[in-house]
């Protein structure tokens, strides 16, 4: 891209199996210790019946659950039940409150991708809504042959996702033919990270190899787009990147406010079951064993 400058990848981790949930695994990219603002977590998942993620709350972010195989049953307290697909995204902001189950509804195994995107202030205590979008809703972008990014949040090759982001956030699949280079513009002022899922790629202005199973965290330069090039294999990665927010960042597990005291305030929401948490209170999903 005449006159603009590449972004480098600072440095990369292999993101190893853990067990999370009910009896699922999780390849987790982001999250604990290694968060990256606006980001929370990042989980690469695989569970298969009867393991899954029964019920349990979420307040002050919004969880993004994109299905690569396998298909997701989501059921929660207000009555909102549904089936995640193989391709499909169920973007959830939870904002003050929601308290679901998420369970694999696929004899074989289910796998896929979830992102925890921090909400700022002034939304962590918004009705929590639901952004559910089919395999085939979602835009492809097709810049030539052999190179396929499908678009769950932002813009590529003038392509834009449908999905409302109130954190400014990308969130693509790349699918890169052997041979093939791509780049993709991001603004300088967004975080971002890569996730490869196949094949091995090289990423960035110092061509930095990534290789399966392997998280690649921009560097925070003054580039403007990121060369992507596939050498070696076929490549499948994830792109993730987005608007910092910069504000205090308070955690207990599903609950992310901007203070101690807003936690606290949170725990005996839920264990009240007030303050967004009222139909909580004799709530059970009917998918969780
Ligand atoms: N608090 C807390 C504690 C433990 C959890 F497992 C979860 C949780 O639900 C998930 C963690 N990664 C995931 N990937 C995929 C899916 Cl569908 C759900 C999750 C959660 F929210
Ligand atoms: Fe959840």
């Amino acid at each position: 891209m005449a006159g603009t400058l590449s972004r480098n990848i600072a440095r990369s981790f292999f993101a190893k199996s853990q067990p999370e949930g009910a009896g699922a695994t999780v390849r987790r990219c982001i999250g604990g210790s290694r968060t990256l603002d606006p980001f929370l977590m990042c989980d690469i998942f695989e569970v298969v019946p009867p393991a899954g993620f029964p019920d349990h709350p979420h307040r002050g972010f919004e969880t993004v659950s994109y299905l690569l195989e396998g298909a997701i049953a989501h059921e929660d307290f207000v009555g909102n039940v549904g089936l995640i697909g193989p391709g499909d995204v169920q973007w959830m902001t939870a904002g003050r409150g929601v308290v679901h189950a998420e369970m694999p509804a696929s004899k074989t195994p289910c796998r896929g991708i979830q992102l925890w995107i921090n909400l700022a202030r002034e939304f962590k205590m918004i009705e929590p809504s639901y952004q559910d979008l089919k395999d085939s809703e979602i835009p492809r972008a097709k810049p030539e042959p052999g190179i396929e990014v499908k678009i769950i949040a932002g813009e590529s090759f003038g392509v834009k996702s449908t999905v409302f982001t109130r954190t400014p956030t990308m969130f693509m699949d790349f699918k890169l033919e052997k041979g093939k280079r791509v780049e993709q513009k991001i603004p300088k002022d967004y975080s971002g990270f890569i996730y490869v899922l196949s094949g091995n790629g090289y990423f960035g202005g110092n061509q930095f190899k990534g290789e399966e199973h392997h998280a690649l965290f921009l560097e925070n330069d003054n580039g403007d787009y990121l060369p992507i090039e596939a050498k070696d294999t076929d490549l499948r990665f994830m792109l993730f990147a987005g608007k910092p927010l910069k504000e205090p960042v308070v955690n207990y597990g599903p609950f992310v406010m901007n203070s101690e005291e807003e936690i606290f305030q949170t725990m005996s929401d839920y264990e009240k079951a007030t303050n967004g948490f009222e139909k909580a209170k004799k709530w059970r999903s009917s998918i969780s064993n």
